[in-house]
């Protein structure tokens, strides 16, 4: 469903990805495991066609310098010169870090938001298919988004995704600041999408340790590049990843109340 072929990323000339090759095939849960500065913000920003807007932007200001490289195909489709708007259309959509809510709405206005590109018909539909997904939700629909528990709040970024009707749906980093009983809800709603949904996911994200035993096949990105592929099994089974990914477990200490 998505190819990825030799992407660079510059910005200026810091190189914020270097020849990535990477795939994901209809109905797979991939995950692309890396620390900070390692380039995942960066990748799923090319995927979704937000790098492309910030090279346009800061050429037109004048600005800081940013070249890609390499193609992205979905669907077979080179898309690499697609606007964000023609890849949410078409399936792909992004659920980004930190989840960007609408703090002083409800939830079910926030939902209603994020269906902005589709008709009301198909808006009332993904609602009930949310809810249905996501119990907890929908018996907070009318709480103000921003009174919600930060894995609340995440639950609800995801589903303001799902709204938009995804095929691909990319997560940057769906586990930040969380608790460790949240991050295993949040990996049990991408579970449940896989089953029920049939959704691709690709999740980008620092905690391997809860993402791991989750997903299909899962890639190591370091300083830009992918260093190490393979199952979920494989990735737990290596001593390296081990090492250094495992540690980290809701290690910035926030308790999942923002
Ligand atoms: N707009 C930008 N301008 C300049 N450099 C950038 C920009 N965005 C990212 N970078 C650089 O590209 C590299 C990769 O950053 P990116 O945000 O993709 O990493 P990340 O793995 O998502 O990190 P984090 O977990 O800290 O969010 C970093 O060195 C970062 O400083």
């Amino acid at each position: 469903m998505l190819e990825i072929e030799n992407l660079m990323v510059f910005f200026e000339n810091a190189l914020a990805l270097n020849g990535l090759n990477l795939t994901v095939q209809q109905g797979e849960v991939v995950a692309v495991i890396g620390s900070n500065s390692a380039g995942k913000t960066t990748l799923l920003n090319a995927v979704a066609g937000l790098v492309n807007d910030m090279r346009i932007n800061s050429q037109r200001r004048g600005g800081k310098r940013i070249s890609t490289y390499g193609h992205i195909y979905f669907k077979g489709e080179d898309i690499i010169d697609w606007t964000p708007r023609q890849r949410v259309l078409n399936g792909i959509v992004l659920s980004r870090e930190r989840h960007p809510i609408f703090q002083e709405s409800s939830v079910l206005e926030n939902l209603k938001i994020a269906g902005y590109l589709r008709k009301r018909s198909e808006i009332s539909n993904s609602l009930a298919y949310i809810f249905r997904l996501f119990p907890a939700l929908k018996a907070l629909k009318r709480r103000v988004a921003g009174f919600l528990s930060g894995g609340e709040q995440q639950m609800l970024a995801i589903a303001m995704a799902l709204v938009a009707r995804p095929a691909l749906l990319l997560l940057d980093e769906p586990l930040l600041g969380l608790s460790p009983h949240m991050q295993a809800t949040v990996m049990q709603a991408v579970v449940e999408l896989k089953q029920f949904s049939g959704i691709t996911v690709l999740i980008c994200e620092q905690f391997a340790q809860p993402v791991l035993p989750i997903i299909d096949r899962g890639y190591v990105l370091e300083n830009g590049m992918l260093t190490f592929s393979g199952t979920g099994a494989e990735l737990i089974g290596n001593p390296e990843i081990h090492a250094a990914y495992f540690g980290r477990l809701a290690e910035d200490g926030v308790d999942g109340q923002n």
